[in-house]
């Protein structure tokens, strides 16, 4: 054979085959080899449709006390970049691929994600039908399960499952949260990004984010679009919070159940009317708890990188990017509001229904007054956001920060902020109008604490418009969710970004593939 044949071999050759095993509750079976460490891990079985950003999914702490089945059937093709990680380690049990690709190709590779796996200690099986896999778990639904590289044998493998641990119950938010409080501001934006999106908004919101496992990149969102973050334990008493005095508090995304995150719901309990909160994902799932709601556990969760979602203030349909196995039961929050709710008196189970008639309706809540169902799931009718009238907080099911996935919900981060500024505005104080917008056009004059007094105008500084903002439409009417989502979305990305990523052009030339295609700059 010619060296290069020998080298292309040796190059794309995996190492001899050892077996692995995944072994469900329910007893099906899937035979596979290993592909990363070896070992023995328990966990829920789940299944992820995202086409790109595995490393994303993998480092992304929500997957904590779960085994990731990924879809797409090659992964690992585009190897790691350790700044596209959603966390210091892997919190997931382990992974299920297809396919593990050996020789990946890509400039801002550091290397294989075999061996990135490897390091980390997670047990991953190649070689499974992912396709035959996923229909299972659709079918029967998401259950406990095994994956094994030191026992192969299915009846063992049952029995251990079986006497295994459930992810109901688990308070798993608490295992992956910091220990100590610590800052993150623009500098702590990773350099390598840069690239890909345009510079962060002067810092004009102190936010105090409660880490339950909270992805970066939603933390890098809230940086971006003008708020600087003391982060904050999963667990800390809202007396503490509070004085420190933050404009705003955010509630991050989290693992396993919410129902076991009790050290967290019941200060957004004490939070909810005293500070403008936002929440995403488990976030979501902690003011809903807080508002006395009930929680269902999903049959097989949503999970991926194109779920429509439709926001039924404006009628407008997001792409977006999800990872939950919980959900809120939207009539557990209240009796509707027939005069705020199109006149219909009954709640309905398929939330679609509203997104049929176009209303976005409104509970009563027992502890927190009117809330309104914003966005729904067009795939399964579920609840997918929620906004309160009667007090500064909003929250979304889905991932605005995507990572991966698209960036079409990227105006929620706006939103906060200029729910922060309806909060100044409720206090009697004023707003500068192009800061509301979150664009990074933002004048410095709007840095700092100094809310700087400008006339309420939309569409200044050639920021994507914002509306005339005024007090019923910024917090009762949720005027502050009604935003272009195109314009905003060009604000936060450079239109080049997904293209030249693909393309692997450097950063240079992505300059200016960034340049030609921004239609907003
Ligand atoms: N990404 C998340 O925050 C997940 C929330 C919760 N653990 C669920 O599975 O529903």
């Amino acid at each position: 054979m010619s060296e290069i044949a020998n080298k292309l071999l040796e190059g794309t050759s995996k190492p001899a085959p050892r077996p692995a095993m995944l072994v469900l509750e329910d007893g099906a079976a899937f035979s596979g080899t290993s592909c990363a460490a070896e070992g023995e891990v328990y966990g829920e079985i789940c299944f992820n449709t995202s086409l790109e950003g595995y490393l994303e999914v993998i480092t992304d702490p929500s997957y904590a006390g779960q085994i990731i089945t990924m879809t797409y059937p090659q992964i690992g093709n585009y190897g790691v970049n350790p700044d596209d990680a959603q966390a210091g380690k892997p919190a997931l049990r382990g992974l299920v691929v297809r396919d593990m690709c050996a020789t990946p190709s890509n400039w801002r590779s550091a290397g294989p994600l075999a061996g990135y796996l490897r390091e980390r200690g997670v047990v991953a099986v190649e070689g499974v039908d992912t396709r035959a896999l996923v229909r299972h778990v659709r079918d029967c639904g998401a259950q406990r399960a095994v994956l094994s590289t030191v026992d192969v044998d299915e009846a063992s493998l049952l029995r251990k499952v079986r006497a295994s641990a459930s992810l109901v119950g688990q308070n798993l938010a608490a295992t992956v949260s910091c220990a100590q409080p610590y800052a993150v501001g623009v500098d702590d934006l990773p350099a390598s990004h840069a690239f890909a999106v345009a510079p962060a908004a002067p810092a004009r919101h102190r936010v105090v984010a409660y880490d339950c496992g909270a992805k970066r990149s939603i933390l890098h969102n809230l940086v971006r679009t003008g708020c600087e973050l003391a982060v904050v334990p999963w667990d800390m008493p809202a007396e503490e919070v509070l004085a420190m005095e933050p404009d705003g508090v955010f509630l991050s995304n989290g693992p396993g159940d919410p129902e076991a995150v009790e050290g967290t719901y019941s200060q957004v309990e004490k939070l909810l009317g005293r500070v403008p909160v936002f929440g995403i994902c488990l976030g979501h799932q902690m003011i809903c708890k807080a508002a006395g709601a009930q929680i269902e556990k999903l049959k097989f969760g949503h999970r991926g990188g194109n779920h429509p979602v439709m926001n039924l203030l404006t009628g407008r349909v997001e792409i977006t990017a999800q990872n939950h196995g919980f959900g809120l039961l939207f009539p557990s929050l209240g009796e509707l509001v027939p005069e705020l709710s199109g006149g219909f008196e009954g709640h309905e189970d398929d939330l679609r229904f509203w997104a049929r008639e176009k209303v976005a309706p409104v509970v009563t809540n027992d502890r927190f007054g009117r809330i309104r169902l914003t966005h729904v799931s067009l795939n399964d009718g579920t609840a997918e956001g929620i906004a309160f009238l009667d007090l500064p907080a909003f929250s979304v099911q889905y991932h605005p920060e995507a990572s991966p996935g698209p960036t079409d919900a990227h105006y929620l981060f706006t939103a906060f902020g200029r729910l922060m500024d309806s909060a100044v505005l409720a206090n009697g104080g004023s707003v500068d109008a192009a800061a509301t917008a979150g664009t990074p056009s933002c004048p410095s004059a709007a840095a700092g604490r100094t809310k700087v007094q400008s006339s309420l105008a939309s569409g200044q500084s050639g920021a994507p418009a914002a509306p005339s903002l005024t007090l019923p439409d910024l917090y009762e009417k949720g005027g502050y969710l009604d935003i272009d989502i195109a314009a905003d979305r060009l604000a936060g990305w450079t239109f080049g970004e997904q293209a030249a990523t693909v393309a692997g052009v450097s950063a240079k030339e992505q300059e200016a593939v960034g340049q030609e295609g921004r239609t907003n700059a």
